[in-house]
């Protein structure tokens, strides 16, 4: 499969635009600031249901719009599929396939398969939990779109246990309980802790197959990148602890529920989830040592740019259609000899979005299809002024 137009409305920076693109290489090149990120993080947003940059749908919808429209061309064995998703300022966004009925996300997710290498990549490994958590949702999802649904019904669950646990943390601050909470808030607690610990419980589990799965592909990708025998690993580190001792079974679901007893009192006066999926994480250790803490500044990039090789790997022997790479603006960081070995790399798969401030970057574009994003701009700005009466 390849897409051969992508085109955006409404969408961040772009009131309305079309990028047609090949089979192979395409390099889109455009100055600082004119939405090179924004038209790859929209394929990202259709392949996935997320983008990486924010967790909620509200800043990808052009200022002062209410809605956005991301469409994709993709060629499929001599017919041409169209893909289209309505991000909603509020509410779900909404799917269609070839003009059809309104599907959900999880409908959607995974159809157009992509994976990218973004320059924030190296926050993978040194930033912040939650930038691996999208990590790892937005590969699950697309690989099962089961696993998008699970996702927002364990989102749902932490969000309404919250919810009640804030109010009665609000309502114990204010003497109201008198002889405690209610009977009717307690059974509605326990209601949710019990689903929350199923459906989490599911949840880290498939993260943890996935991690797991993906082990082997990242540690000789990274041999591969670094030339040099070294020992990676990705450990996970889940919030549901037992799970790792005992799987998902009976076992672990009543530990999990005798900690959520004992931790009872705490979430009460801080009123949130203090424990979840929501609160893993999984880190990468080089011979041995945390990488957050000990590996130099290339070493970083070499490991992030191997989990996402490892990503496309792993999507590429999964997934129906072959997967989209896309390189988002990461030339500009790389060494010569990194350089040459990705687009190396690039020029063997179906096809690659490359996206560049200057072509420079590129040590060749001879056998790319290259296309100048202010050219481009500015040819459809004439075009219509001579349609216009
Ligand atoms: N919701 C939005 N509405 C309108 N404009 C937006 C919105 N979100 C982002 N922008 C604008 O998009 C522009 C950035 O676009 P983008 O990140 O795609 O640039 P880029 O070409 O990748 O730049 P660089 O080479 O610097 O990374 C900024 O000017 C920003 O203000």
């Amino acid at each position: 499969m390849y897409i051969s137009r992508l085109a955006v409305d409404q969408y961040r920076s772009w009131s309305s635009f079309v990028l047609d693109l090949e089979p192979g290489l395409n390099i889109v090149q455009g100055r600082n600031g004119m939405g090179k990120t924004n038209l790859v993080e929209a394929l990202e947003v259709l392949s996935t249901g997320s983008s990486h940059r924010v967790s909620s749908s509200a800043p990808l919808v052009q200022r002062g719009q209410s809605k956005a429209t991301i469409r994709a061309n993709a060629q499929e064995g001599g017919q041409t599929i169209t893909y289209e998703l309505t991000v909603a300022l509020r509410g779900a966004n909404r799917g269609r396939i070839n003009g059809g009925p309104s599907l959900y996300m999880r409908d959607l997710v995974g159809r157009v398969p992509s994976v990218t290498f973004w320059p924030e990549d190296q926050r993978l490994v040194t930033g912040e939990p939650s930038g691996r958590r999208t990590f790892l949702d937005q590969m699950a999802s697309q690989l099962d779109p089961s696993y998008y649904q699970l996702r927002q019904d364990v989102s749902h669950l932490a969000q309404q246990r919250g919810a009640l646990l804030k109010q009665l943390s609000r309502a114990q601050e204010d003497g109201r309980f008198g002889a405690g909470p209610s009977q009717a808030d307690l059974s509605t607690l326990e209601v949710w802790t019990a689903q929350f610990i199923a459906k989490g419980m599911e949840l880290t589990a498939r993260r943890m197959r996935l991690l797991q799965e993906l082990q082997e592909p990242l540690e000789s990708i990274y041999r591969q990148l670094a030339g040099q025998e070294q020992e990676v690993a990705l450990v996970y580190q889940p919030s549901f602890a037992e799970v790792l001792e005992s799987g998902v079974s009976q076992e672990s679901s009543q530990r999990i529920s005798q900690h959520f007893q004992r931790i009872y009192p705490g979430e009460l006066a801080r009123g949130q989830n203090l424990i979840g999926p929501q609160r893993d994480d999984f880190a990468f250790t080089l011979n041995g040592m945390p990488a957050k803490e000990y590996a130099s500044n290339g070493e970083e990039w070499t490991l992030a740019l191997a989990l996402r090789l490892a990503e496309y790997q792993r999507l590429s022997e999964q997934a129906d259609s072959n997967p989209i790479l896309v390189l988002d603006d990461v030339f500009a960081q790389l060494d010569e000899q990194r350089r040459r070995q990705i687009l190396q790399f690039a020029q063997r798969q179906p096809q690659v979005i490359m996206t560049v401030a200057a072509l420079s970057d590129i040590p060749q574009t001879d056998q790319a299809h290259v296309i100048d994003l202010a050219q481009l701009v500015q040819e459809r700005a004439a075009l219509e002024a001579s349609l216009l009466p």
